[in-house]
């Protein structure tokens, strides 16, 4: 047998591939991280086990300089390096805080402060966490109007209602604003810009670790819960880890411990919570490959589409769906339709006879063979037709990466999400072919 052949060097040459795959690029040579490492150390806080790279599917994060075991800590933040709304009720900003009413929101309070030091550039004792800022997010609210117009309908809903509230949070924040004056030479109105402020806001969005609430007189009833955590922020997502992670009282440090292990000089992630990839997206501005949560949620209109326009108890069925909370979260994920989905499907497609029986099929019960096979037979010409849907706009986001070359980054983020939902609408087609020839 030729060398290299065999089932051990297939399974080596896997091995490799694998990790050379998402092997990282070590950064902690660059000049902000220099920084950024002196400013922690000043602080107490030097890192053993991690550093900054940055890794082909995940961009920019934080790789393993040991094995890591289950259960070891993997970084532990002292509270002094910790941006939270105390940070900014000690500063300067303080007092102008305190004397504002209504109260002002924790958020607010932390959005205005990042947009003060950024604008303070050098004289800012934050500086070095500022410099490794992201300067730009990827989030719905960042994307041109033309690219949000391509996502996945509840997605472009959420992204237009996001985007619309962030616009009346900064035009009521106004006021605020311009009582700084007195704190800056240039006018408040060129330094807290909507782009300014949007930025603070996806900082805080894409980056702060939760808090225990606190509650102070000078916030309004908002939870004040955001902690920027600098260095410890740099952790990227993934949905097969667990970690234990919060502030620890009496360390008072902020704690992250792995509860799988992680091999040495492999990306060391954290998990931002059992999030679909359209929640991804909205919150966070990118889209997880191979999201075991990740799913397709289907309207009550495509629902609708499909059953025969001649039942004249649909109305009562939907309203039925809509009473037991049956109408929202219906989804294709990559075991099939959920539940849900074909529970709801099944309801839909009593015979005027069955009925009756409505409350049965919201148990889980089976009524007849024939509601489960046409439940089924709806669910694929669903599932087909959004397989066709989704087609047709990969193929408009391929065109439009042809032209719109200045927008080749958000278009590719869009196309990654249709990308992933059509691999999950493929895998239920099948997963339902299945379970229709189990029917004849
Ligand atoms: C807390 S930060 C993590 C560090 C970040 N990558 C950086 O360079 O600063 C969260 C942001 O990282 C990115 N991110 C996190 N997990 C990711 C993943 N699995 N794939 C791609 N981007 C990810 C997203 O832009 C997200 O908004």
């Amino acid at each position: 047998m030729k060398k290299g052949r065999g089932r051990t060097s297939r399974i080596r040459r896997r091995k490799l591939f694998r990790s050379s795959e998402s092997r990282g690029v070590n950064e902690s040579y660059k000049p902000e991280f220099i920084e950024l490492k002196k400013w922690l150390k000043e602080r107490k806080f030097e890192d053993m086990n991690l550093t900054p790279a940055r890794f082909p599917g995940t961009g920019r994060g934080l790789m393993s300089k040991i094995s890591l075991q289950e259960g070891q800590m993997i970084i532990s933040l002292p509270e002094s390096c910790l941006l939270t709304t105390d940070t900014v009720i000690r500063s300067y900003l303080g007092a102008y805080i305190a004397k504002w009413q209504p109260p002002l929101s924790p958020l607010l309070a932390l959005c205005t402060f990042l947009v003060a030091e950024k604008h303070a550039g050098d004289r800012s004792v934050w500086k070095p966490y500022l410099e490794v800022l992201p300067k730009a997010y990827t989030c719905p609210v960042c994307l041109e109007p033309e690219v949000v117009d391509l996502l996945p309908k509840p997605l472009k809903a959420k992204a237009r209602e996001q985007r619309t509230r962030l616009q009346a949070f900064f035009t009521s924040s106004r006021d605020f604003f311009s009582s700084l004056r007195p704190l800056f030479s240039e006018a408040v109105e060129s330094i807290f810009s909507y782009s300014a402020f949007l930025w603070a806001w996806c900082t805080v969005n894409t980056r702060a670790v939760y808090m225990k609430p606190r509650r102070r007189r000078c916030f309004s009833a908002e939870p004040d819960t955001y902690a920027l955590a600098p260095y410890l922020d740099l952790l990227n997502h993934s949905p097969d880890v667990q970690v234990q992670a919060g502030f620890n009282e009496e360390t008072r440090c902020y704690e992250i411990r792995t509860v799988s292990s992680c091999r040495k000089h492999e990306e060391v992630f954290i998990c931002y919570g059992p999030h679909d990839n359209q929640r991804l997206l909205l919150e966070y501005g990118f889209v997880s490959i191979h999201n075991p949560h990740a799913c397709v949620y289907v309207s009550k209109d495509i629902l609708v589409k499909y059953l025969p326009s001649t039942d004249k108890q649909m109305k009562k069925k939907i309203s039925i769906l809509k009473d037991h909370d049956f109408i929202e979260n219906l989804t294709f994920g990559w075991d099939g339709p959920s539940w849900r989905l074909l529970t709801a499907l099944k309801l839909l497609c009593l015979e005027a006879e069955e009925f009756t029986c409505w409350k049965k099929v919201l148990l889980g019960e089976i009524i007849s063979d024939t509601n489960e096979k046409t439940s089924l037979d709806i669910a694929q010409k669903i599932c087909c037709y959004f397989i066709e849907e989704t087609n047709a706009m990969l193929q408009k986001v391929s065109r439009m990466k042809a032209e719109e070359i200045a927008l080749i980054n958000q278009l590719t983020l869009v196309e990654t999400l249709w990308t992933e939902e059509l691999k999950i609408l493929q895998a239920s087609a099948g997963i339902l072919n299945n379970l229709q020839t189990a029917f004849t």
